[in-house]
């Protein structure tokens, strides 16, 4: 198989779909690997490292995109890659369609076949390509809120731990899967008041289980978080319907019950956010004020520790680029009905519900383009 590893382009994304060491394991398999020059210097993987694992550099963009069966990615493709993508080439990377129509409608026309990492399912109910950078982001957006909390960045003045004699901050996790988790384990430990929300009652229990009542577990009405927001000075959006458009779950009346200098890191920004008055930002400029609220809300957090996130993104994704080489999408996906999970668009037309309802289109069966 052909493979090809483009440089990603996106705002201060410095991460890199494969490491040094998975184009060995590719190589050695028999399958070619470009990498575009210089794609892994931020992750701190140098050509020479690339090369010495059996790639070949490429310098040539057009001749990268153009030789290339399997496209190996990070974020989602960008417009001037979306140009580059022709039938007979099959995309592997973060999508979040549901969040973009424009990209989805990209993608359609392409003609491409296109498998997302965030929609690939496992046997315990979890989402294992996900998993690694939202452990990544749910540990970030701890620290994301206590640097908004200050001053200088339009926050409260609040130092999370406090001080003796002074209360800590109290720091509010909406959704308690793997982000949740996370972002609730920093805050634990540098001495926030937490609270998580989920409406998944089993989640909470685990969660109680797991922190032993130094965490605070809510299962998550419009009351409890009204109740949750109106008190917090760190908000943390951690919720998901695989898929699908985040649920809008804060809205802007109830900013106006916040207190000023109030933070929201609204990690679920990349599938469209959960607060009403959240919009992408980047890493370049990651925060905005509205109604006096901070709002952070960097899709692309995992970027900015792009070595612990390569190595993270790419200890999980191996399994599955080896089987996309080895075997093609058809035969890869065919054996692996969590693989078929991942498959969002093919040949114009989009395979997976949750996306398909969110622009109101016909979803195809995935199933039937096995044979
Ligand atoms: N901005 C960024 O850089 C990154 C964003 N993410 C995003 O973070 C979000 C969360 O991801 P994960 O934690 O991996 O998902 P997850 O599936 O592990 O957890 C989501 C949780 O939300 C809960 N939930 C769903 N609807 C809810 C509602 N209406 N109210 C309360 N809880 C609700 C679920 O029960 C589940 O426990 C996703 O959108 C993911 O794409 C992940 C990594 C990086
Ligand atoms: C999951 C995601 O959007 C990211 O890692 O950038
Ligand atoms: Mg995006």
């Amino acid at each position: 198989m052909k493979i090809a590893v483009p440089k990603e382009i996106k705002n201060h994304e410095y991460r890199v779909a494969l490491t040094p060491s998975v184009v060995r394991e590719l190589a050695a398999r028999g399958h070619t690997v470009a990498v575009q020059a210089s794609a892994g210097e931020g992750a701190g993987f140098p050509d020479a490292e690339y090369a010495a694992a059996g790639a070949r550099i490429e310098q040539d963009l057009d001749a990268l995109w153009d030789n290339a069966e399997l496209i190996v990615k990070v974020k989602e493709p960008q417009p001037e890659e979306v140009k580059r993508l022709k039938p007979g080439h099959t995309l592997f990377t973060y999508l979040h369609l549901a969040a973009e129509e424009s990209l989805t409608r990209g993608l359609m026309d392409s003609e491409a076949t296109c498998i997302a990492y965030e929609t690939i399912t496992d046997d315990q109910g979890g989402l294992p390509l996900l998993a690694p950078m939202s452990r990544v982001a749910g540990r970030m957006a701890i620290q994301a809120g206590a640097h908004s909390l200050e001053k200088a960045q339009g926050g409260a003045g609040i130092l999370i731990p406090g001080v003796p004699g002074v209360a800590p901050a109290k720091v509010t996790v909406i959704g308690g899967g793997v982000v949740g988790e996370n972002a609730a384990r920093m805050a634990l430990g540098l001495g926030a008041e937490v609270t998580v929300l989920d409406k998944s009652l089993a989640r909470l229990e685990v969660l109680d289980h797991r922190y032993q009542g130094r965490l605070n577990t809510v299962y998550s009405t419009a009351d409890a978080l009204e109740t949750a927001v109106r008190e917090s000075d760190i908000v943390v959006g951690a919720v998901l319907v695989p898929g699908a458009q985040a649920p809008k779950l804060i809205t802007r009346d109830m900013l106006a019950d916040m207190r000023p200098g109030s933070v929201l890191v609204d990690v679920a920004i990349d599938q469209g956010g959960c607060f009403e008055t959240s919009r992408a930002t980047t890493h370049a400029d990651p925060t905005y004020v509205v109604d006096g609220v901070v709002h952070y809300c960097v899709a692309n957090m995992p970027g900015a520790v792009a070595r612990t996130s390569t190595q993270a993104l790419t200890n999980a994704t191996l399994p599955f680029v080896l089987a996309l080489a080895d075997k093609g999408w058809q035969g890869a996906l065919a054996e692996d009905p969590h693989f078929l999970e991942g498959l969002n668009v093919h040949a114009g037309r989009i395979t997976h519900p949750a996306v398909a309802k969110a622009f109101a289109l016909e979803a195809v069966d995935p199933r039937t383009l096995l044979s």
